[in-house]
């Protein structure tokens, strides 16, 4: 274990209010200072993002962190690491929740009992360094209607811990999930995937930017796309969208 608390070698910068974790990690690369698995930890955020845009709300008492990863691989594979964190945090939530069933949700969503508890947000900082930014509705969840899909906080599900809480339990999954992405590629991360994930087999709706897609959920290409089988339309990857499952 490090001086900081969490498990050899993650490093930890904790922050008061801050825009976006994920803004800090991307200026300590630009200023040169980052290093690989260094964790930006933030009370909270005034200008907290999620995936396409949208707004992330970042009361005190939740998490918000960003981790700074050296990318030792093509860009095209950065996506991939949502995954390994996808599986990481199922892991880490399941191991301090119990009686609680946590699942992926494509592609970078973590649901508990259906509901939404956490995402996760990958940017690229330039010049080899990737930040997984990533939120946990420790104590607090939106209100109905201002999420696009039910979300719930750790709280509602009976956890009395605490932000640091989760990120410690999550350190400890991700470290051995990232050295084994790094050591054997994405073959064993997209099975934990699939293992954990909601929705395989079952009738899927696809929002993207333009059009919405319908069919059976049909698992993950080797790069991470969804597979939606659109039966006589055949296969289609998706890289890019808003899953949801009608049943
Ligand atoms: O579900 C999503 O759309 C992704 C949400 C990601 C939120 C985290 S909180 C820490 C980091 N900083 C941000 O501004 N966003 C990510």
């Amino acid at each position: 274990m490090s001086k900081n608390g969490l498990p050899s070698p993650f490093g930890l910068m904790r922050l008061g209010v801050v825009g976006s974790t994920n803004d800090e990690a991307r200026r300590l690369a630009s200023d040169g200072a980052a290093a690989d698995l260094l964790v930006v930890m933030a009370e909270s955020q005034s200008a907290g993002r999620g995936r396409r845009g949208r707004q992330w709300q970042s009361p005190a008492g939740n998490l918000h962190a960003s981790v700074l990863i050296r990318l030792d691989r093509p860009l095209s594979q950065s996506a991939q690491i949502g995954f390994v964190a996808a599986v990481a945090l199922a892991e880490a939530l399941g191991d301090l929740v119990s009686d609680a069933d946590f699942r992926c949700k494509w592609p970078n969503d973590l649901l508990c009992n259906g509901k939404k508890v956490a995402g996760m947000l990958l940017e690229a900082a330039g010049d080899g360094w990737l930040v997984l930014g990533f939120g946990v509705n420790v104590v607090q969840a939106p209100p109905p209607g201002e999420a696009l899909y039910a979300a719930a906080s750790l709280a509602d599900f009976g956890w009395g811990g605490d932000a640091p809480g989760v990120l410690n339990a999550f350190c400890h999954r991700f470290g051995p999930w990232l050295a084994r992405w790094r050591q054997d590629g994405f073959p064993p991360i997209r099975e934990a995937w699939l293992g954990h994930a909601r929705g395989v087999g079952e009738q899927a709706v696809v929002r993207l930017e333009t059009e919405t897609l319908t069919g059976i959920f049909a698992g993950l290409d080797e790069d991470g796309a969804l597979i939606l089988d659109q039966g006589e339309q055949g296969l289609r990857r998706v890289m890019a969208g808003d899953v949801f499952f009608p049943g």
